[in-house]
């Protein structure tokens, strides 16, 4: 099936995959080995600009003249197309991130098709909004919304989900009849490149979807966030990062969708249900390797169980199957790369000095002599910090949580949100009064109670303080890839 090489990750521009002229590439490498699998060629500038102008050229090809209905078939076309390609895509998400099958297939290519199913649905059936309006002489005035593609978008993606996380943005870009540059991490290349074969299969006119890869900094990633011809940036990644791409789009005053890092909190309230509270911890804090932006890293737990909490979520940890993808059992794969592990380590040496008590985990695991180049850190949990330590304030994106016991509501509230980001939150209480008290007072953009990660795309998605700016999903997706004309006709 598979007509790409996944050894050399190409650009793909205006329907063609291209190697560029820049001759610059970057190795692909494996973090459950550490060995490299393949090139990526570099996109500089001449591949942002080509990829931008097909993009700009697209909007007033054909695709700009589909009817919403075809429009919304086509998508439905490459949404059943990741699926018919299911093994390709799980193939190139596991070469790229090393994440156990088990999760790539049940989260990430799933998400894949649905990114494009929900919005080709849902910009189908969202109303405008209208208005009549009174006028001296009787007869009234009509204002009716029109929603139009802001034009060309780029889209820049992280490599914890990467296809996930890019199709969330191509998804209703598309559906709302824009075009695409997509830069997907420089860790992450082979699933957009895949996609490419995808849209081409299902008709998707040329130009309408476009991949240039590299790096940030003086490579794709800035000089498209730069590139005049891009109308709106969309970014999930680093908070820093984001505000480094809010600058670039400052000029010509472009608009910006950003989700960013989080610091979250998992409230454990003793009148909880113990093995929901411990199986969603456990989710929370371990899955992907920790590498989740919504995923739990403090976690506060109320005193009376606080012993019983700690004893049985240090044997769940304990037990967790660290190992290769296809292995049966994984669990937990590698980080994403070495330097990544570097980051994370430095964290649990921090944690350490700062006088934290280990209850399980801190290091790095003995994964014997085929897999010992990996990115591999042991599941981590640490109690007994001070709120001031680094690693109760920071972002550390890995396997690992620190668990503080609290006395009162008013306290677990003040504690998660005691952080300068406010992206996600779970809260486990039997007791529906007080998850609905609680839910509300969690700054954060989405409160999950008695449960993780359980997405509704319909729903507003987004972060506050440091965590983004906006939401997508369901209408909210739309309102940013769109621009809305108010039509007024006086009758
Ligand atoms: N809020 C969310 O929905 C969400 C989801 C997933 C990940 N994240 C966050 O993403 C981070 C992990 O991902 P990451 O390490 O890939 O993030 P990152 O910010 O390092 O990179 C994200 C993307 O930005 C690009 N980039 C980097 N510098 C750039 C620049 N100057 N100009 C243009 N592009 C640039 C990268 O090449 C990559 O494609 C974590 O902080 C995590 O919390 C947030
Ligand atoms: O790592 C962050 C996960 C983000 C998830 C989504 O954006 C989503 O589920 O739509």
């Amino acid at each position: 099936m598979l007509k790409i090489n996944l050894r050399e990750a190409m650009h793909f521009i205006d329907g063609e995959y291209t190697a560029g002229s820049s001759g610059k590439t970057f190795d692909n490498v494996s973090p459950v080995t550490g060995r490299k699998i393949g090139i990526v060629h570099e996109g500089l500038r001449p591949e942002v600009d080509a990829a931008v102008s097909a993009a700009r050229a697209a909007l007033s090809g054909p695709w700009g003249y589909l009817p919403l209905a075809e429009r919304a078939a086509l998508l439905h076309a490459v949404a059943d197309g990741i699926t018919k390609r299911f093994d390709d895509f799980l193939e190139a998400e596991i070469l790229d991130t090393g994440k156990p099958k088990s999760l790539a297939s049940h989260v990430d290519i799933p998400r894949g098709a649905a990114n494009f199913k929900v919005f080709a649905d849902l910009v189908k059936n969202v109303p405008t909004e209208s208005f009549m309006l009174d006028t001296p002489d009787g007869a009234g005035a009509l204002n009716y919304g029109v929603r139009k593609p802001k034009g060309v978008i780029a889209v820049i993606s992280p490599w914890n989900l990467p296809l996930l996380l890019m199709t969330w943005k191509v998804g209703p870009a598309l559906a709302s009849g824009n075009t695409v540059v997509v830069k997907p991490s420089e860790e992450t290349p082979l699933t957009a490149t895949l996609l490419g074969e995808v849209m081409n299969e299902a008709g998707i006119p040329k130009g309408v979807f476009n991949v240039v890869h590299g790096f940030g900094p003086d490579s794709a990633g800035a000089y498209l966030t730069e590139h005049p011809g891009v109308d709106a940036i969309t970014f999930t990644g680093e908070t820093r990062t984001g505000e480094v791409i809010m600058r670039s789009a400052a000029k010509g005053l472009r608009q910006v969708s950003m989700e960013c890092g989080g610091k979250n909190a998992g409230i454990v309230f003793a009148d909880c249900d113990m093995d929901k509270a411990i199986e969603g911890t456990m989710r929370s804090v371990f899955a992907n390797c920790g590498q989740v932006c919504l995923g739990t890293e403090r976690v506060y737990v109320e005193r009376p169980i606080f012993d019983a909490f700690v004893a049985r979520l240090k044997k769940e940890a304990e037990g967790l199957k660290l190992g290769a993808p296809e292995e049966a059992g994984t669990s937990l794969g590698p980080l994403i790369s070495q330097e990544h592990r570097e980051k994370v380590l430095s964290y649990f040496e921090l944690a350490k000095k700062d006088g934290a008590t280990i209850v399980t985990g801190g290091g790095v695991p003995d994964m014997g002599e085929e897999l010992s180049g990996g990115a591999w850190v042991e599941p981590t949990i640490f109690t007994g910090l001070p709120e001031s330590a680094r690693i109760i304030r920071e972002e550390v994106f890995g396997p690992v949580c620190h668990i503080a016991p609290f006395d009162t509501e008013e306290e677990a509230i003040r504690l998660a949100n005691d952080t300068e980001y406010g992206l996600a939150s779970a809260v486990w209480t039997e007791d529906l009064s007080r998850a609905h008290r609680v839910g509300r007072k969690i700054e954060a953009g989405i409160v999950w109670v008695n449960s993780w990660f359980l997405r509704d795309l319909r729903t507003a998605f987004g972060g506050s303080k440091q965590s983004g700016i906006g939401r997508e999903g369901g209408v909210h997706g739309l309102e940013f890839y769109s621009e809305l004309t108010n039509v007024c006709i006086k009758l």
